[in-house]
């Protein structure tokens, strides 16, 4: 189930792909990139447990075995892997399947990608950690706004951080804003939850939760 952003609550498959270009503190899938330790949980993961090569279409016929119409990429940042994703994306949209791509936004997308995905981009504020020339990169979120249907979804704590959100929101055109409470577990979720929610709906945003942490908790696989 799509726990975030527009499609929250549609019944998909997920395909998660490993390794990320930048390294969140909050990061709630360290387990794709983190092999030295540098999220807030301090794991050093191992490559070797953690990512698996399979061929596409291996991981296509899984996906459509599903039996659902939507089928959401994420990560780390898929998009790393734009070029080798396109296959599987184009066979999926062949079975009429809709398909989402999450992306942190740092990396224009491959035009022939962009004509068949819905793209739910989230770029990084600064309490994520990295430096803004890593995490906000110019060129890639102008590329996004071009690709119709693109929803950008900010992970937030504070009212502060909605300010940043709106110069990104100013100096880059963006449409479509979502915000979406920052938090791993219920109780974080909730207090990031109630600080947001009245500010976000009188900038004239969208608001998101993260419906699968209140079904599931942080669990993988979900
Ligand atoms: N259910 C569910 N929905 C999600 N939407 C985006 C996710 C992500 O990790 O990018 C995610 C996730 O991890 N789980
Ligand atoms: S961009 Fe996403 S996957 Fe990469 S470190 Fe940040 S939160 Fe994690
Ligand atoms: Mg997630």
């Amino acid at each position: 189930m799509q726990g975030e952003g527009p499609s929250l609550g549609r019944r998909c498959a997920f395909a998660r792909l490993g390794g990320c270009n930048l390294s969140c503190r909050w990061c709630d899938t360290p387990y794709t990139w983190d092999w030295t330790g540098r999220s807030d949980t301090g794991i050093a993961y191992d490559p070797k447990k953690e990512l698996r090569a399979i061929p596409y279409t291996e991981v296509r016929d899984h996906l459509v075995g599903y039996d659902v119409p939507l089928v959401v990429v994420s990560g780390g940042e898929p998009l790393s892997q734009q070029t080798s994703l396109y296959p599987l994306v184009r066979d999926l949209r062949g079975s009429v399947h809709d398909v989402e791509i999450e992306t942190n936004g740092t990396i224009a997308p491959d035009p022939r990608l962009a004509e068949l995905v819905r793209f739910n981009v989230s770029p990084k504020l600064a309490h994520s950690g990295d430096p803004k020339n890593r995490r906000i990169v110019g060129n890639a979120l102008a590329a996004f706004t071009e690709v119709p249907g693109t929803a950008f979804k900010f992970v937030c704590r504070t009212e502060a951080d909605l300010d940043e959100v709106g110069a990104l929101v100013e100096q880059y055109g963006l449409h479509s804003v979502w915000v979406m409470p920052e938090g791993r577990n219920q109780a974080a979720l909730d207090r990031s939850f109630a600080r947001l929610r009245d500010p976000v709906i009188a900038r004239g945003w969208n608001l998101t939760t993260r419906l699968h942490i209140t079904m599931w908790g942080d669990r993988r696989g979900v």
